[in-house]
């Protein structure tokens, strides 16, 4: 299955993805970095999945077939969300009849649910479930027993319930049965993982959970307050972000995957199940623009707890609960997404140094206070103590934000950055009556100017370059109007744009620098699709130097990406016209909000 063939269910802990073919191909629990129950994403059916569809959808398989590996699976015949909720409705369309399956996650309680109910619309269908319940990313075949009808795996710490009225046969170390639904029938299935030492957990009523999940969805969207031309577009990506928020801590993962390829069959496949300080600050920007202070309160909180300490121990990346080590590994019997391998768990860039950080935490503390945010006196210690190390540290090279795993350089987009800090830190003594050493950090912000405009603009060529001294190209480097580092109308901005537009398009989308084999910059073999977030910078920055009819027109091209649930991937591959990447993924539906925000004014 491709990518954008999957949809988002989830409850602010973890997140599942659902299949056009009825299949839940993805889960973690209890956390979203936890090992996946169902991992077929990864690999194929037998690392775990849970199918349900019209028996027919089977295909020639029987319940049981191979997952987006093996031969393709019928698909429903239309899905959405229920409203402005992350309830997924997907119906099929049958020769005796339609159905719909509803699939959640209700906000949790003491254990994590996933609820899937089966409608009858009209006629009868003759449906078929099949599931497979393997723990740990799926190495570990569970023990499944029958206990007062109802399925309980068990295997390690992990235990699962399967819930519902239709009695499953086991065999071949899956669990199958079929049933007709007819029109006006409703039959649950209520899924709980516990872990395996605890009595059994508390059942849910799947009805009720429907009618709480859907209310809570929508007296969270009642808030927003964006109410522009692109509201559906801006509606469903905030409903993505705050799902990828991990509300018991309030930090705020990539993405729900790991290791769906930026390049297919390629190497290049991360871990996303973490909470990044840029991925994180950049979603909070947009939540406190569209009215959620809420989110922005407890994300302080948690970067306060995270990052406590000494600031050179500052991480770019923590977990969800602000856990320091991410080590990262291979899960070698995992096959890979389409035979993209390896499939990683955990990440390296965590022990990286990427100066952008910096800035991007002090500007997001700077707008959730002129947000509306209240002073705290722990986070002014920390914009100073984040400066402290910064009044040094901005000259050091480093990996930057695309995370290089080639040798450190100085990436003119990390000291831009550099520059933010220094601004914002200025700016929130200024604006929002702090007391600090606001004449050095005003000299330093002036100094880091100087210098990354001698030696980060390559005035033959008219444009800013990747790094101090290279020919090449950043599509990073849109950010710096958007940023304030030059002012729209500079000429210097102008002609960078211009040069990205010539150099690093594909197909009409922003690739966000070169990955020839022969580049030596980000140190990894093969290349990668046009990255969405670069997308809409330059949708924005074009806005923004007053071309505004190009402006639009590449937002709603970027817009159409969009698959049929409107979710975004990291990256479109434009010569398969496929999503890419791990999906669905903050740093995309982020840059979506912001320059719709932009193009409304
Ligand atoms: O491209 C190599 C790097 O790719 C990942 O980083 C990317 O995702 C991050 C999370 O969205 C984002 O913050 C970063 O800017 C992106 O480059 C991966 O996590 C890295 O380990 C990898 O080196």
């Amino acid at each position: 299955m491709r990518i954008e063939d999957y949809a988002l269910i989830g409850d602010m802990q973890s997140a599942a993805l659902v299949g056009r073919n009825g299949s839940i191909d993805w889960l973690c629990l209890p956390r979203f970095d936890s090992p996946a129950c169902f991992a077929a994403l990864l690999g194929d059916a037998s690392n775990g999945r849970w199918k349900l569809a019209p028996a027919s959808a089977f295909g020639g398989n029987g319940p049981g077939g191979r997952g987006h590996g093996g031969e393709p699976e019928p698909m429903a015949t239309r899905r959405s969300y229920r409203d402005e909720t992350l309830i997924l409705e997907t119906v099929w369309e049958t020769p005796t009849g339609a159905v719909k399956v509803i699939d959640f996650m209700p906000p949790r309680q003491s254990n994590p649910d996933l609820v899937r109910i089966v409608e009858g619309l009209s006629g009868s269908v003759e449906m078929a479930t099949e599931i497979r319940i393997r723990f740990d990313y799926g190495r570990i075949v569970p023990w499944v027993r029958r206990v007062d009808g109802h399925l309980l795996a068990v295997g390690g710490p992990d235990s699962v319930w399967l819930h519902s009225g239709v009695p499953l046969k086991g065999g071949d170390y899956r669990h199958t049965e079929t049933f007709t639904v007819s029109a006006g029938d409703r039959v649950p299935f209520v899924f709980t993982w516990h872990p395996s030492h605890l009595e059994a957990p508390e059942r849910i009523d799947a009805f009720e959970q429907l009618t709480e999940t859907e209310q809570l969805w929508k007296e969270w969207v009642s808030t927003c307050d964006y109410q522009g031309r692109w509201r559906d577009a801006v509606v469903r990506s905030l409903i993505t972000l705050k799902a990828l928020t991990y509300s018991p801590t309030g930090g705020i993962v990539a993405a729900p995957t790991t290791s769906l390829p930026e390049d297919f069959g390629g190497v290049r496949n991360w871990d996303y199940r973490y909470c990044w300080l840029r991925d994180a600050t950049m979603t909070l920007d947009a939540l406190v623009g569209t009215g959620y202070l809420d989110e922005a309160r407890a994300w302080r909180e948690w970067l306060l707890r995270a990052i406590a300490g000494r600031a050179e121990d500052l991480q770019i990346m923590y977990g969800v609960a602000g856990e320091r080590r991410l080590p990262e590994m291979t899960l070698d019997w995992l096959s890979g997404y389409e035979e993209s391998r390896p499939v990683r768990i955990g990440n390296g860039a965590a022990g990286q140094l990427q100066l952008d950080v910096y800035g991007e935490v002090v500007n997001s503390l700077y707008v959730a206070r002129r947000g509306g945010l209240p002073p705290n006196s722990h986070a002014w210690s920390l914009v100073r103590k984040l400066m402290d190390f910064l009044e040094s540290g901005w000259e050091r090279p480093d990996e930057g934000l695309w995370e290089v795993r080639g040798p450190r350089r100085h990436f003119v987009h990390s000291k831009v950055m550099a520059w933010v800090a220094a601004d914002r830190a200025v700016r929130l003594v200024r604006e929002l009556e702090r007391t600090g050493p606001i004449e050095r950090w005003a000299a330093l912000r002036d100094r880091i100017h100087a210098e990354v405009c001698h030696k980060g603009y390559d005035s033959e060529r008219g444009t800013f370059t990747q790094s101090y001294g290279s020919r090449e190209l950043d599509a990073a480097l849109l950010m710096i109007p958007i940023v304030g580092f030059l002012p729209p109308q500079d000429p210097r901005v102008h002609s960078t744009i211009e040069a990205i537009e010539r150099e690093l398009m594909a197909d009409g989308f922003v690739l966000r620098y070169p990955t020839a084999e022969d580049n030596p910059v980000d140190g990894l073999p093969g290349g990668e699709g046009a990255f969405l977030a670069c997308s809409f910078w330059l949708a924005e920055a074009r806005a923004m130097v007053g071309r505004r009819k190009e402006a639009v027109e590449l937002f709603e091209r970027l817009l159409s990406l969009r698959n049929d649930v409107g979710l975004l991937a990291e990256e479109y591959d434009p010569r398969r016209g496929r999503l890419a990447g791990n999906f669905p993924q903050a740093f995309s539906h982020v840059p979506l909000i912001h320059t719709a925000q932009a193009l409304s004014l």
